[in-house]
């Protein structure tokens, strides 16, 4: 995105545009009463070397100085509130964004860059909204009322004024190039810094035990000295910029005061005028100045937010794509229905599962006497800058009271079918219904509905700083304490927190640091199962436990009520005896498989389906 287009959607972010209209209202006032405060100064200089009296222009010249004081005072007020405010829904926005882009797109980016982003990156946008927006107003205000001024004091000097002022903007805007390329470079560094360090930082156990924290560490100052390198170059542009500018403006007023002085002394001119004049010019060149200053410290801001719009842009797209594709599929859609219904009207029933939430009730189709809770049809998925399929041709059908369990070889697209699942992957190929609905029809508001009556335990479970108990009831926050109880016992986790100091109200420490990895997985399983959702969704449930605790576990699984759903993802054997497998093949297999069957049989699927 070129720089004047980021600029220009900044400047739309609705909390920017309100205050802007306010800000070119301030630089207005502020342009008059800089004018004023000066002529008035003149005039006061000019009493006292007549010996008049100077009580008239001494008062006048106070009152003004107050009032620009406080309208200066304002303006800074208001746009440092502008600046927090709009950072904070940028920010806001940003989260937002990489929540409906989902795990799997925040899986794929470095963590440390999106994190620089959010943190550092944003704030960065603060000095650019606080002091380049709003001096934007004041070096066009400014330079205007004092050429007014000198054309009516000297004509001769605002022609002077006005020929030389440009040539701030015109160096300004042949530096501000190279500012901006030096500035965006800089912002990659750092982006990769803290992706660096922060990979250094939770990877340092690993690198210690293999012996290559030092390499690491040298690999990590050579980023920092790319940084650095960045950053002085950086700066390099921006103090010569500065020095142009100030060079420029230094020669410009020259070229002015001379001819006044000369005039002056050839009495063409009075000392009013000269003084007027004399004071007034420099004020004409001084905003343009520190507007170039300023542009130095917003332009990091700038190259950030680009890289914040482009985050929002992927959404709009992928949101606009699934409103497109929604419109297509919500037809097949219509039409499959009204077939279905057509042939089986008398025995097929539609079950509304309540959502508990506003948006629309996520609906089941029943056929015979279970409900279809997941149905995925000839699916194929595909991950960005992958030529391999994650999944391919792959058929699933999940019915209420269903307990399956995907097995296959690592990387065979396990986790994907849960991703699918839950949402946050769309196939490139085939159909997805979730409770009856189409993912592709699906919007926000009914994946979010649809995603309340799940219950999911994640391959990599993430817990968070606070106490056991707020762990266990994050995805059901109205839970109170007999049900996080139930989900404590039901994980195999009632020991553990027996033997802890302060039981479920122990706080635990940045992803549960604390406690076992072991412990951890219960914690996140107790998690699952306090939601009490229809559709449990776990990934690996019990690798990491030990015999015993599996078997509590898988215990706790098979009492689950008949009318909860349970689809896993497992290696072990005892995991996958508990329930009915689902073996998953390598999609490059069953696509081959696919091809290769003889003309006229039913396709080899990826997945062969099992009911209990
Ligand atoms: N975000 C991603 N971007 C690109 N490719 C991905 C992404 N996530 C998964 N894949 C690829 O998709 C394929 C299926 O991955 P998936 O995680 O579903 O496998 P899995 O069967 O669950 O593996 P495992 O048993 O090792 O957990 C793999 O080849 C993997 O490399």
């Amino acid at each position: 995105m070129s720089g004047n287009r980021t600029r220009a959607r900044v400047g739309r972010l609705p909390e920017v545009r309100r205050h802007l209209a306010v800000g070119w209202l301030a630089a207005a006032g502020l342009a008059v009463l800089t004018v004023a405060q000066l002529e008035l100064l003149a005039r006061l200089i000019v009493a006292v070397i007549d010996g008049a009296g100077v009580a008239g222009p001494a008062g006048a010249l106070a009152a003004v100085t107050v009032a620009r004081a406080v309208l200066a005072g304002s303006r800074e007020a208001l746009a440092g509130r502008t600046a927090a405010r709009a950072t904070a829904a940028l920010r806001h926005r940003l989260l937002a964004a990489a929540q409906a882009l989902g795990p799997r797109w925040v899986a794929g980016r470095r963590t440390g860059e999106l994190v620089a982003l959010t943190d550092r990156g944003i704030d960065a946008l603060t000095p650019y909204l606080r002091d380049y927006l709003p001096q934007v107003a004041l070096a066009a205000a400014v330079p205007v009322a004092v050429l007014v001024r000198l054309c009516w004091a000297d004509p001769t000097s605002a022609l002077v004024v006005a020929a030389t002022l440009p040539l701030i903007p015109l160096f300004g805007a042949l530096a501000g190039r190279q500012a901006r390329l030096a500035t965006r470079r800089q912002w990659r560094r750092l982006s990769v810094l803290s992706g660096h360090f922060l990979d250094t930082v939770l990877g340092l156990p690993t690198l210690r035990a293999f012996g290559r924290a030092g390499a690491h560490a040298v690999r990590l100052r050579s980023v920092a000295d790319a940084h650095r390198r960045a950053t002085m170059s950086a700066l390099r542009v921006a103090f010569l910029t500065s020095l142009v500018l100030e060079l420029v403006a230094a020669l410009s007023l020259a070229l002015l005061a001379v001819p006044i002085g000369l005039r002056l002394l050839a009495g063409e001119l009075d000392l009013r005028t000269a003084l007027v004049v004399l004071l007034l010019a420099p004020e004409a060149y001084l905003p343009l100045r520190a507007l170039g200053a300023r542009f130095h410290a917003g332009a990091a801001g700038l190259a950030a937010a680009d890289d914040a719009f482009t985050i929002l842009d992927t959404t709009a797209t992928a949101t606009a794509t699934a409103t497109a594709t929604a419109g297509t599929t919500t037809d097949t859609g219509a039409t499959t229905t009204d077939t279905d219904t057509g042939t089986a009207a008398a025995d097929t029933a539609v079950a509304t599962v309540a959502t508990g939430t506003a948006a629309p009730p996520v609906r089941a189709r029943r056929t015979g006497a279970r409900s279809v809770l997941v149905r995925c049809e000839d699916v194929t998925v595909r991950y960005p800058g992958r030529d391999e399929p994650a999944l391919c041709g792959f058929d699933l059908t999940v019915e209420v009271g269903d307990r399956l369990v995907l097995t296959g070889p690592s990387g065979v697209g396990k986790s994907t079918v849960l991703a699918l699942v839950l949402g946050f992957v769309r196939p490139a190929r085939g159909r997805v219904l979730l409770g009856g609905r189409d993912l592709a029809a699906m919007d926000r508001a009914e994946l979010a509905g649809w995603r309340d009556r799940l219950g999911w335990l994640p391959q990599r479970p993430r817990l968070f700083a606070g106490t056991l108990a707020a762990n266990v009831a994050l995805g059901a926050p109205g839970a109170d304490e007999a049900r996080i109880r139930r989900a404590v016992r039901a994980a195999a986790l009632d020991e553990v927190v027996a033997g802890l100091p302060g039981g479920l109200h122990t706080r635990l420490g940045e992803n549960g640091h604390g406690l076992s990895a072991g412990q951890r997985q219960r914690v996140a399983l107790a998690r699952a199962l306090c939601r009490e959702a229809p559709l449990l969704l776990l990934d690996e449930p019990t690798a990491r436990l030990d015999a015993a605790t599996e078997t509590a576990v898988l215990a706790a699984a098979t009492r689950l009520p008949a009318d909860r759903t349970l689809l896993a993802v497992a290696h072990r054997p005892a995991t996958i005896a508990a329930a009915r497998p689902v073996p998953l093949r390598p999609a490059t297999e069953a696509a081959v498989a696919r091809r290769s069957g003889p003309t006229g049989t039913a396709p080899v699927t990826a997945l062969v389906e099992s009911r209990s």
